[in-house]
């Protein structure tokens, strides 16, 4: 998708894509940053005084070194909580400590941090948050876009700003995000920027290979490794040389598998299956994931130093309830992308008012689908009710009729609108059957169970996909 130039309707709640135009909305105003002060006050039961300020969007603290806060106290976990900011304010997430972290004595897990002052208690330590007066940065990009990814909030902007320092390095990136925040597209966009541009991009989804095929997929094989190996066949560390591996639903990949990978990190070699000798490759990794590897780490299913490896750069996709100010752009901008800007009028103040109250489970995918349907439908006036209505796993809603088609819509739209509706339709009537236990419904369909459960999440049909 192309930056899409911008005009106005008054009629409209969007703005409408005026083809002609030059003009691309800026943010020139000198952006306020509210920012925090941490002062760890005791660690590990001593009286102490460390002062740190956040600037980014996310701190993470723990007994690690790799942290942004070190706690040195053996009831701290490793990877113990993270503050991130939220909307208009900062959170505080537990990221599967042990001991858990408390504000005036009552556990938290995921809560806004009561602000100006409070006390975080992990293990035997405190440490203060205080507010700080604002700062004007000059560090948030004017344009709401870095190159196919779109978003006018702080936070996307602010996440533009360090994609763009990122894309210049060979650092290995760890993207963070629930399903469809744009995980793919900003590892894409990263490889566009980086010096490895020219270079293959090979993208493997470790949630969609079955755990006995991963280790093949990732390095290769040679002939008669295993039953049905019948030619050599390289992997994609390999066919990646030079380039960059993306890895798509990291948390995913099998305990085993961990050490080849760091391996292959770490030491830029691999060994194909069934082959003694090992191979030199030059490859940048780009990890992405719906799970909170640091909570993984924290109970011992992903490997501490993977995670160490993987994590250079840690960039965290804001779920899109969290940014609600971005739907009328994206609106607009999957409006240009389907040449439907003369349907902004679908799209009326009152349409968007109604989706910002929305959760979009499904995220910018969720959006996207929705956009999509509403042009192919043409449904005046839609009730943003109705569709969250349809989107709920008992819907009942009945699937596309093979009549009903328009041929004033591109056939590749109204295709992936018929197979998008088709899919939401059979996945809400297969889990009202199995009562929303995948595994069974894995069965009944013949679906392989993870892949079903990435469809679930892409249509916004299963909680499964937030960060958990
Ligand atoms: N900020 C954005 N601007 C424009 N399009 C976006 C944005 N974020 C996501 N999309 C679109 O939403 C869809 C989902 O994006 P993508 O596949 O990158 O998400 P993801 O986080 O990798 O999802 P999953 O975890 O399910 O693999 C794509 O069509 C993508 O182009």
């Amino acid at each position: 998708m192309n930056r899409p130039p911008f005009g106005s309707d008054p009629s409209s709640g969007v703005s409408v894509l005026g083809r002609n135009s030059e003009t691309t909305p800026q943010f020139s105003d000198p952006v306020m940053i509210p920012r925090i002060e941490l002062c760890v006050e005791r660690e590990a039961g001593k009286a102490t005084e460390r002062v740190v300020v956040l600037e980014g969007e996310l701190f993470r603290i723990g007994s690690h070194a790799s942290n942004d806060l070190v706690i040195t106290d053996p009831r701290v976990s490793r990877f113990h909580c993270r503050i991130a900011r939220g909307v208009g304010g900062f959170r505080i997430l537990d990221t599967g400590s042990l001991n858990g972290s408390r504000i005036g004595g009552v556990r938290v897990r995921d809560a806004d941090l009561p602000l100006p002052e409070c006390r975080i208690e992990l293990g035997e330590s405190i440490v203060r948050v205080r507010e700080l007066h604002a700062t004007a940065s000059a560090d948030v990009p004017g344009a709401p876009s870095f190159g196919s990814i779109f978003g006018a909030s702080l936070g996307m902007r602010r996440l533009f700003e360090l994609l763009k320092r990122v894309a210049k390095t060979d650092a290995n990136v760890l993207i963070e995000g629930e399903s469809g925040t744009g995980k793919e597209l900003i590892a894409t966009e990263i490889v566009r920027r980086s010096p490895r541009a020219n270079k293959p991009l090979v993208i493997v989804d470790c949630g969609a290979i079955s755990p006995n095929l991963i280790e093949s997929e990732l390095f290769g094989h040679v002939r008669g490794a295993f039953t049905g190996a019948e030619r050599n066949r390289i992997g994609a560390f390999e066919a990646a040389d030079g380039g960059t591996v993306f890895l798509d639903e990291m948390g995913e990949l099998p305990l085993d598998m961990q050490p080849k990978l760091l391996r292959a990190i770490a030491s830029r070699e691999i060994r194909r299956m069934g082959e003694n000798q090992s191979r030199k490759v030059d490859v940048r990794v780009i990890a992405a994931t719906n799970r909170r590897l640091e909570r993984e780490v924290n109970l011992g299913r992903f490997r501490e130093d993977l995670y160490y490896r993987l994590s250079v750069v840690t960039v965290r996709v804001p779920p899109l309830r969290e940014r609600i100010e971005d739907i009328p752009l994206l609106v607009n901008c999957f409006l240009a992308a389907l040449e439907a800007t003369d349907k902004a009028h679908l799209f009326t103040a009152d349409v968007l008012s109604e989706m910002s109250r929305y959760d979009w489970p499904g995220n910018v995918r969720e959006l996207r689908n929705y956009v999509e349907r509403r042009v192919v439908l043409e449904t005046e006036a839609p009730s943003f009710r109705d569709e969250e209505e349809d989107a709920s796993p008992s819907s009942e809603r009945p699937g596309p009729s093979a009549g009903a088609v328009d041929i004033e819509v591109p056939f590749k739209t109204a295709k992936d609108t018929m197979i998008d509706q088709f899919e939401r339709a059979y996945l809400a009537a297969l889990l009202a059957w199995s009562d929303g236990n995948v595994s069974r419904a894995a069965r009944k369909a013949q679906l392989d169970r993870m892949y079903l459960h990435r469809l679930l999440q892409r249509h916004g049909l299963r909680r499964a996909g937030a960060l958990e």
